[in-house]
């Protein structure tokens, strides 16, 4: 299973001056564990999600996933390991319109060599969406598009999610059934579950919080604060 390692990773962005977005933020993420990502709106969430899941190169420092640096991986190998052992969930759902549920979920599978045999179908069930297979993504409500996601990322056995402000546009009831759904799962198969949120009923799920000022890493004593 993937242990993220991350080391004083910097970002930053050289417009008219340098505006700096991430500085110094390293820690260690281990299989299995749940780790929440909370700090203000523009603290540096996302950027530094993307940075842990290769969408994004650091400016400074490094992201190793079980000792492999990220930035050091020609890109067809990171490429392979995204597909193969990253799963992202996004708050927009991010399903592919012009593919029906089945064949979005079929999307993961495929890119990975791996047979459906069924696979599909199971995990609609799992997500409370048994029938809905030749359904187009825009004939669901939020909280199905996000549960189809929630499959998407999950279907060919990722060792790890990472999940950017996935209930961001669902309503109460809908975001509790994803996290408990996301949580849940990844839980029963052991599998690291990295989420941005900015919800505090999810922190209380959460094994570890990480909470980012100002693209710094807060210490852990007052994280909570
Ligand atoms: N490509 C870019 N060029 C310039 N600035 C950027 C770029 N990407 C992000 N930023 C800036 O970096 C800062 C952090 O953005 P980020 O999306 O990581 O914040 P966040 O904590 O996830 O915010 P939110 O909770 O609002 O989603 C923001 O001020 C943003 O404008």
């Amino acid at each position: 299973m993937a242990r993220i390692e991350f080391d004083n990773l910097g970002r930053w962005f050289d417009g008219g001056r340098r505006r700096t977005v991430l500085e110094g933020v390293s820690g260690v993420i281990e299989p299995g564990e749940f780790v929440v990502v909370i700090g203000r709106s523009g603290s540096g969430k996302s950027t530094l999600l993307n940075l842990l899941g290769g969408l994004d190169r650091p400016s400074a420092g490094s992201v190793r996933i079980d000792g492999d640096d990220l930035a050091t991986l020609p890109d067809t190998a990171l490429t392979a390991l995204r597909r193969r052992r990253l799963g992202f969930i996004f708050q927009a759902y991010n399903l592919i319109p012009t593919l029906t549920v089945g064949d979005n979920l079929r999307l993961p599978l495929s890119l990975n060599r791996l047979p459906d045999h069924g696979v599909v179908a199971d995990w609609l069930a799992r997500v409370g969406l048994e029938g809905r297979e030749r359904d187009w993504p825009d004939r669901l409500s939020g909280g199905e598009q996000q549960r189809v996601a929630v499959a998407r990322a999950l279907i060919h056995g990722p060792e790890v999610i990472l999940a950017d402000e996935p209930t961001g546009n669902l309503d109460l009831d809908n975001a509790r059934r994803v996290v408990s759904l996301l949580d849940g799962l990844c839980r029963e198969q052991g599998r690291t579950l990295v989420m941005v949120t900015h919800s505090r009923e999810v922190v209380g799920l959460a094994d570890r919080l990480l909470t980012i000022r100002e693209g710094r890493l807060a210490p852990a004593e007052d994280a909570a604060a």
